[in-house]
């Protein structure tokens, strides 16, 4: 199994917070990995690590590598640019949240950033990334109408079009189902198993459940720590630590 992404000594701080201590992570290539652990643990925190979100926001501070394979990049180095990291990098958040355009321009809108501007070539792109978020068939009669017409879960699906766009290497996902009803969860529970044939896949979920369901490796963090992690299986069936052990079993969090 070869690794897409290896986390070594990351520390986060936000301001005088540090919020990772020491979080130590193999990513596989190709596979679902999932961040759980209690509110606050720090997952969300170490996600964004990934496409260099916490840049956005000043006093915010790295210390460690996440090395990104084949090429060997430290995505948290200073001399690297986060926006070039973030085409590379997808994200979908908890809330859908498409921008204030037509179905089209939103998923196009990553191929402009990037310098595809050629209207076959975009109008291609788009496409495929609709169909690969399994949301061509309900929106290609209204490409051109706003996005914020269609249900919760279309624009969750149309969020994942947009990330796909660009063509990334990883996507990330922040709790992606958590404002979703269960159709809709199932869905992209669905499309993030379909998803894994292409892309490296992280995602952050509060339901161990949904992470038993859909994810090849679990990672268990407490209090900006990494606690576990490992195979799913392996994960839920025989946990090597005490804390995974007492949360697995629901005894605190
Ligand atoms: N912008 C911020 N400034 C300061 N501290 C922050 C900021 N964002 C998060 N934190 C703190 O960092 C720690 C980790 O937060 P994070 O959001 O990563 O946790 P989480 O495990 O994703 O939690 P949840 O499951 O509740 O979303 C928490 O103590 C939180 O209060």
């Amino acid at each position: 199994m070869s690794h897409r992404a290896v986390v070594e000594g990351l520390n986060f701080h936000y301001g005088t917070f540090q919020a990772l201590k020491d979080v130590n992570l193999a990513i596989a290539d190709r596979q679902v990995t999932a961040l759980i652990g209690p509110s606050g643990c720090g997952k969300s925190t170490l996600l964004r690590c990934f496409n260099r979100m916490h840049d956005l926001y000043p006093g915010n501070r790295y210390e460690g590598r996440i090395q990104l394979y084949p090429e060997n990049l430290n995505i948290v180095g200073d001399e690297v640019d986060p926006m070039q990291i973030r085409l590379r990098i997808g994200m979908v958040f908890q809330k859908p949240n498409p921008f204030p355009k037509s179905i089209f321009d939103n998923v196009a809108s990553g191929l402009l950033i990037r310098g595809i501007s050629n209207r076959k070539v975009v109008a291609e792109r788009v496409e495929l990334a609709l169909r690969q978020a399994a949301l061509w068939d309900e929106v290609k009669d209204r490409l051109n109408q706003s996005a914020y017409g269609l249900s919760g879960g279309q624009q969750q699906r149309l969020c994942i079009a947009r990330a796909l766009a660009p063509n990334p290497e990883m996507i990330l996902f922040d709790e992606p189902t958590s404002a979703l009803d269960p159709i809709a969860t199932a869905r992209i529970e669905e499309l993030v198993d379909e998803l894994r044939r292409d892309y490296t896949i992280v995602i952050v979920t509060h339901n161990m459940q949904q992470a038993a369901r859909i994810s090849n490796f679990t990672a268990f963090m407490h209090l900006g720590h990494m606690v576990e992690y490992g195979s799913t299986l392996e994960f839920f069936t025989n946990p090597k630590n005490e804390k995974t052990h007492e949360y697995i079993t629901g005894r605190f969090g």
